[in-house]
């Protein structure tokens, strides 16, 4: 049972002790969700529980602790739009884009040099490979670095694709890349 601890958020002592006693559900949880309280909290979508009208959310971490699966597989589909409208709020770093009728996370980033452009890829080649999802890399003007991330398989976007894109924010790399993204 997730420990929760007041200095995440200013919740009362009771409105803290109905927290904890919601979360005790039947169905038990494994990840660690906040109610969202009125003065805002970090928060992302996730209906799994509803506490007296308020939605709890679950924080984004759930996606970076997410594990990709095959591509190949049968059952794998490409999300709707609406869909994907909804997860883009756990990545918001990402845009969503429209590319030929295919739906696309892509982030911008600017790369202190070339080589530490490169450098960057290669940090991120490395979560692709341990995910086994792959993205579009694109290094234009020297240290313009965009990274696209789609699902081929499906020509659009699974769940892959946005646990893909919380790793990749996921990483620290304020040596290879300049601190606002395309700036
Ligand atoms: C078998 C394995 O899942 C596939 O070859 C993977 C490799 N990486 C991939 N990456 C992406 N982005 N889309 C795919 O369809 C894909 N397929």
């Amino acid at each position: 049972m997730p420990i929760i601890s007041p200095r995440f958020f200013s919740l009362s002592r009771v409105q803290l002790a109905t927290l904890q006693q919601s979360l005790n559900n039947p169905h038990g949880s494994s990840s660690f969700c906040v109610t969202q309280i009125p003065w805002g909290t970090q928060e992302v979508s996730s209906d799994r529980y509803r506490l007296g009208g308020f939605r709890s959310f679950c924080t984004v971490k759930d996606l970076s602790t997410k594990k990709c699966v095959p591509c190949n597989s049968d059952t794998l589909k490409a999300m709707t739009e609406e869909a994907a409208n909804t997860l883009i709020g756990q990545v918001p770093e990402w845009n969503l884009i429209n590319q030929d009728g295919i739906l696309k996370l892509q982030r911008s980033w600017k790369a202190k040099t070339f080589m530490k452009g490169l450098e960057f890829f290669q940090a991120v080649a490395d979560v692709a490979e341990a995910e086994g999802h792959h993205p579009d890399l694109h290094l234009v003007g020297w240290n313009n670095v965009k990274i696209d991330i789609w699902t081929h398989s499906v020509a659009g976007l699974t769940e892959n694709d946005f646990i893909l894109a919380a790793k990749i924010s996921g990483l620290n790399l304020p040596h290879l890349l300049r601190k606002q993204a395309g700036k």
